[in-house]
């Protein structure tokens, strides 16, 4: 199985260029299966979580090509890939597709609007908390499905006519239920209401595709969605937006080594939150016309506390590599996770390296440490495993991270990125 070697002690410099969202591009791609249209979608990252999640669309009939040929015949940075779907072929999803990935459960909002049936396994996904799927049924629910659960499945059902309009107020945020509600409703007889929406950008992205396909979808990236359901969708061609969870991990990944960095086509307002605590820490980052610079020279890394929320607050999906980043600071801070249970698994991987953290239920207290030293070290999930590649980075001697499959699900590219800006990183097969 594959490791990343990382020997610590380089400064970063130079351009990372940023892929394209891992959690706006599997909504997208999943919007084709309400079309029997051409989707295409550019800036595509190459992930094994897109990977499966083409396997996963091509069980259901979508027919896929990568930049004019059949995927796996050409691999680039950036892909543009095109999405057709003339029938669903079969509404199943089933648990060896689905168990690999918490966003394939998704579909079940697409397959229920076009075909008025849906069969789906239960999701699987990082290990990071129950993850249940209340919101998703009592969401569905809410449109007219009827919904029960078998043998760990979800079987969905449309009334005769298909889904009804409604407005459907979420008990709590979710991203993924805002999408699938979204999805859901835009083939839905009348206008559907959702409150308490998630307002990640990643949901107005899938807003603009569905709009360019046709969809009457408003207020996406405020808690207030409105969706005014059409007959059918068409194709469009739709670029997926810059990852903010990768631009991120690169900012917290230059503040912990220092240096000077173009992260090369993101946009900073994606991150206004994990930025303005990046800037604390004591990087200095500023926009420049192709992406964000961010630059730490000679000052050391203050101690900064933050608390994970639904955007526009600090992202759970960079708490593990803000704390990777806080085991180096000269003082003591402390980070609270209040969007997952269990999101703390990179605490005891971090303490190989000599990371001082000490966990008080939802909050992990930081005492900043002058020196990690390397060490072998394991994954537990995908934010966690790149939260050791950035202490990984300043550890005195090599630090080795088992269970990269966790690493290639959301980051494009990680080593030859790094490597190019300086840092010593390789891939190890045994
Ligand atoms: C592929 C993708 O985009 N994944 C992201 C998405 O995950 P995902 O969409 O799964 O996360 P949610 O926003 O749904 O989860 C937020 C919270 O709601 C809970 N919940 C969710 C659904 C439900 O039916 N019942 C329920 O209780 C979850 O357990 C969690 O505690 O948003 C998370 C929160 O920003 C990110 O960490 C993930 O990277
Ligand atoms: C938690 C994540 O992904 P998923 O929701 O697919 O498990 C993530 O992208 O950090």
């Amino acid at each position: 199985m594959d490791r990343i070697r990382i020997t610590g002690g380089n400064e970063l410099h130079g351009i990372i260029p940023i892929s394209g969202a891992k959690n706006a591009a599997l909504p997208l791609m999943i919007a084709s299966l309400l079309t029997d249209d051409t989707l295409t979608l550019e800036n595509v990252p190459h992930l094994a979580d897109v990977e499966q999640l083409i396997r996963i669309l091509g069980n259901h009939g979508a027919d896929i090509s990568v930049n004019g040929r059949r995927e796996r015949q050409g691999e680039s940075y950036a892909r543009t890939i095109h999405f057709t779907c003339r029938n669903i072929v079969d509404t199943t999803a089933p648990y060896e597709l689905v168990s690999k990935m918490r966003a394939s459960f998704w579909v079940i909002g697409p397959l229920l609007a076009r075909e008025g049936r849906a069969r789906v396994s239960l999701p699987g996904g990082c290990a990071i908390g129950t993850r249940p799927v209340d919101l998703f049924i009592e969401g569905l629910a809410a449109l007219g499905a009827n919904i029960e659960i078998d043998s760990g499945y979800i079987n969905a059902t449309a009334p005769t006519g298909g889904l009804i309009g409604a407005r459907y107020v979420f008990p709590k945020v979710s991203v993924g239920a805002t999408h699938v509600m979204m999805m859901a409703a835009t083939l839905a007889n009348g206008t559907t209401t959702i409150g308490n929406a998630a307002r990640e950008p990643e949901v107005v992205d899938l807003a603009n595709c569905l709009n360019a396909m046709g969809a009457k979808v408003t207020g996406a990236g405020t808690s207030t969605i409105t969706i005014e359901g059409v007959t059918s969708l068409s194709g469009a061609r739709h670029r997926v937006l810059p990852d903010r969870i990768e631009t991120g991990t690169y900012a917290m990944a230059v503040a912990m080594t220092g240096g000077d960095v173009i992260l090369e086509g993101t946009d900073a307002s994606l991150l206004d939150t994990a930025l303005e605590a990046i800037r604390r820490a004591g990087a200095e980052i500023t926009p420049t016309e192709t992406g964000i610079r961010v630059y730490r020279n000679g000052g050391g890394i203050k101690p900064v506390d933050v608390v994970t929320d639904p955007f526009p607050g600090f992202p759970t999906d960079l708490q593990a590599q803000f704390m990777g980043l806080m085991t180096r600071s000269s003082g003591v801070s402390h980070i609270t996770e209040t969007i997952f249970e269990n999101r703390f698994m990179h605490v005891q991987e971090l303490a190989r390296l000599g990371a001082r953290i000490t966990l008080s239920g939802q909050t992990a207290k930081i005492e900043g440490v002058p020196r990690l030293k390397g060490a072998p070290v394991m994954a537990t999930d995908l934010r966690a495993s790149v939260s050791l590649v950035i202490a990984g980075l300043v550890a005195e001697g090599d630090t080795t991270v088992s269970r990269v499959y966790h690493l290639d699900r959301g980051f494009e590219r990680l080593e030859e990125k790094l490597t190019r800006c300086g840092a010593i990183v390789e891939r190890v097969t045994d």
